[in-house]
């Protein structure tokens, strides 16, 4: 493997505020922008506004991680992911490659991509762990209960903040164990990820809980269905993904409040300056 581009890290905003990583979904059929960016050119323009528009990460992904999604073949993921990785990269964005597959992760660090972000945390693909380790660059391990296809079987919970507290922080242990360092790892509660509308509402709440865990953490709450049941009557139908950023930033709003790492969004201009309402609320005399 080439070595990959190394990121400053741990990467921070000269502002203070919480990273900010933007989404490029290189997808036909995400839930929260399915298919608007799936064509290379298309992809990769989206990437470089959100770079203009403040992004600090670029997170490219070319699989669908929504309840019940088919998963593509490596080859087709590669296909998607990439061109728009190497033309990012290429146009100076940090670029973190949204994988749960080891042989695309390393084909993406090789084209320019500085941080692997893995929805499984590593669990997905047993080769993983090593190659990011050898590769000695920066991991997102989200927590993470089984693939989209059933995973809301598993968003079973007695305390959920304590239950994925305890999962990620044996997670990132072995990580550690299989040699990615300490440093290096970031954790991410996985919201909508094996968890129920009040489960995600939880982890928000508890989210200073998820902060006492010796990692950075990411919040990625970003369109996320919970939030699209904000203002719908019991029963009703969640407004659709694109109407969700009014509350996308209130909760990176809560995010820069508590002081997370970063968070993961699809629209950065709202969520930027709900991080600033916040920051300046707090610096007010
Ligand atoms: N680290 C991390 N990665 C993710 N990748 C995809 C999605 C879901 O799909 P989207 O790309 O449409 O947001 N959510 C997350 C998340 O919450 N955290």
């Amino acid at each position: 493997m080439s070595t990959p581009p190394t990121v400053a890290w741990p990467l921070r905003r000269s502002d203070g505020l919480p990273v900010v990583m933007g989404v490029v979904n290189v997808t036909p059929d995400s839930f929260s922008d399915g298919g608007q960016w799936f064509e290379p050119s298309a992809a990769i323009e989206h990437g470089r506004e959100l770079m203009s528009q403040g992004a600090d990460i670029v997170d490219v992904g070319g699989e669908s991680t929504r309840p019940g999604a088919e998963r593509p073949s490596v080859a087709e993921e590669r296909r998607r992911v990439l061109p728009v990785v190497t033309a990012l990269a290429a146009a100076g964005a940090v670029v973190s490659v949204d994988t749960m597959r080891a042989e695309v992760a390393a084909d993406a660090l090789a084209a320019g991509a500085a941080i692997v972000n893995d929805v499984s945390g590593g669990m997905a693909d047993p080769e993983m762990a090593g190659m990011v380790a050898e590769a000695g660059v920066p991991f997102v391990a989200m927590h993470w209960r089984g693939h989209s296809a059933d995973m809301q079987s598993r968003a079973v919970y007695g305390d959920v903040v304590g239950e994925v507290v305890a999962e990620l922080s044996r997670r990132a242990d072995e990580l550690v164990a299989a040699g990615i360092a300490a440093d290096r790892i970031v954790l991410d509660p996985g919201f909508g990820f094996a968890k129920l509308t009040g489960h995600n509402w939880s982890l928000l709440r508890g989210l200073d809980r998820l902060l006492a865990l010796d990692h950075p953490i990411l919040v990625g709450t970003s369109r996320k269905t919970f939030l699209g049941r904000i203002g719908v009557p019991a029963g009703g139908q969640p407004r659709p993904p694109l109407d969700r950023d009014p509350a996308t930033a209130a909760t990176s709003m809560h995010a820069a409040r508590l002081g997370a790492w970063g968070v993961r969004v699809h629209h950065i201009p709202s969520t930027l300056d709900a991080m600033r309402v916040a920051r300046a609320i707090q610096e007010a005399q």
